[in-house]
C-alpha cells in the first residue's frame, strides 16, 4: 500500500545550467532513462523518479508540489522548476510525453 507508479516513460533527464544558459544531462552521462511518477497513497504525495536504463543511476527524484507549473514546451520536451533548479524531460517519443504529461496533470489535480 505504499508507492504506486502512475506513469512511466523513456526520456533524457536534463537540468538547466543557468550560468552557461544550456541544458546539461542530469547524472554522470547523457543516457536514456526511465522516468516514473510515483504516488504515496497514505499521504497523497507524488514525486518524479528517474533511473538510467543502463546502470540504473538515479538521475531525478523530486517532489511534485501542489500548484507546480508543468510546462509542456513541445510535443516531446516538458519542463518544470523548483527553488533549486529547472528540470527538463526530453522524451523518446510523443506517446511517452503524452502519457507522462497526462499523469502529471492527474497528480496536480489531486494535490
Ligand atoms: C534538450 C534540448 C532542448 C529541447 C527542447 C526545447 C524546448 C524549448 N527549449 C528551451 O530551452 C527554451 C528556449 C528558450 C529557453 C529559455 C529558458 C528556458 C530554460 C530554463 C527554463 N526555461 C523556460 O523557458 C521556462 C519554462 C517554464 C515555463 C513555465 C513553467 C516552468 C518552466 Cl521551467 N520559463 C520560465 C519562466 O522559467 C527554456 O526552456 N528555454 C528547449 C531547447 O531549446 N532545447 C534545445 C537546446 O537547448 O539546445
Amino acid at each position: 500500500m505504499s508507492e504506486q507508479i502512475i506513469a512511466s516513460a523513456r526520456a533524457w533527464v536534463l537540468v538547466y545550467d543557468d550560468v552557461n544558459k544550456k541544458w546539461i544531462p542530469s547524472g554522470t552521462s547523457s543516457e536514456l532513462s526511465k522516468v516514473f511518477i510515483c504516488q504515496y497513497q497514505m499521504n497523497n504525495t507524488f514525486r518524479v523518479v528517474g533511473r538510467k536504463l543502463q546502470d540504473h543511476e538515479v538521475v531525478i527524484d523530486c517532489a511534485i508540489p501542489k500548484g507546480l507549473k508543468y510546462n509542456q514546451s513541445t510535443a516531446t520536451f516538458h519542463q518544470w522548476r523548483d527553488n533549486k533548479q529547472v528540470y527538463g524531460l526530453n522524451f523518446s517519443t510523443k506517446e511517452d510525453a503524452d502519457s507522462f504529461g497526462r499523469a502529471m496533470l492527474y497528480a496536480l489535480d489531486r494535490l
